[in-house]
């Protein structure tokens, strides 16, 4: 059995003395998709950020690969940021518009020395667009000509140039049109079996985590009420929480739904 990837412990976070994060622990292996999903300010961004420490905690501890993410200083933060990459729900608000796409993906791989030759940079940058199906002649148009699907792919592709084993995605789909909501699903699908990646995938929509993730964590006020498998947490979930919310949504696997309507209280 390998070691977590990440591990995340007894994750604390207060703002203004409201505890928005009280205990939160959970592991998360290599290659493996976890969803974190529960109401709006149950506290699935702040746990993101906190593991990626664009918040402090308060107390707490996360591993990325065995090292200490919150003890870490500059140096050794720069080189797990490297292993961690976020992405986030506004891809209008995340890309610099006076950037072009190939100085967006040419970036990080400066920033991180990756690749100190230039022409060899913009090859890596068109290879990366390839990656997430977008074509090459893009390089040099400014994000402000694409659709929010497309912006969305080109902030896929950016987080993935300096190639991490884990990205965040904290409710990546949920600002785009319906229409495209399921290409940019399939991409992360897809890139996680192509790369091994590891995704912390962060959502609303219980279907759409169903359709992703391997595990599935529901947060509640701060805490987490409930993590399994995706068939124990639709099958037959445990916490009433949990339960509630999915009573409200449908689920796009009959099985599943079977299983679920079966451990329905009866009245
Ligand atoms: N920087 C901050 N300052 C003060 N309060 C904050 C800050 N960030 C988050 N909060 C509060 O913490 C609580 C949890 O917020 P968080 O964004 O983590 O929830 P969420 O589950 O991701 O919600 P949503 O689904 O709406 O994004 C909310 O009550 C929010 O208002």
């Amino acid at each position: 059995m390998s070691e977590p990837l990440l591990r995340v412990r007894n994750l604390v976070k207060s703002f203004e003395g409201r505890r928005v994060l009280d205990d939160v622990s959970f592991d998360m292996m290599p290659g493996e998709v976890l969803g974190l999903v529960g109401e709006s300010g149950s506290g699935k961004s702040t746990t993101a950020r906190c593991v990626a420490r664009l918040t402090e905690p308060d107390s707490g501890r996360v591993e990325l690969g065995g090292r200490d993410v919150l003890a870490a200083g500059r140096g050794e933060l720069r080189s797990l940021r490297r292993e961690m990459q976020m992405v986030f729900q506004d891809p209008y608000s995340s890309l610099n518009p006076r950037m072009t796409v190939a100085q967006l993906l040419e970036e990080p791989l400066a920033v991180h020395g990756l690749e100190p030759d230039r022409r060899r940079r913009r090859e890596r940058a068109a290879a990366l667009l390839e990656t997430v199906s977008m074509s090459a002649e893009h390089l040099d148009r400014y994000p402000r000509s694409f659709s929010g699907g497309q912006r969305q792919r080109i902030a896929i592709a950016r987080a993935l140039a300096v190639e991490p084993r884990l990205l965040i995605c904290d409710e990546p789909i949920s600002s785009l049109d319906v229409s495209v909501q399921a290409q940019v699903l399939n991409l992360l699908r897809d890139l996680r079996l192509r790369l091994n990646l590891s995704i912390l995938f962060i959502a609303h929509d219980l279907a759409v985590v169903y359709y992703l993730c391997d595990r599935i964590a529901v947060m509640e006020q701060g805490r987490l009420a409930e993590i399994g498998t995706r068939e124990q947490v639709y099958g037959a979930p445990e916490h009433p929480y949990t339960r509630s919310l999915l009573a409200a949504v449908p689920i796009p696997d009959p099985a599943a739904e079977r299983a679920r309507r079966a451990a329905e209280p009866q009245y």
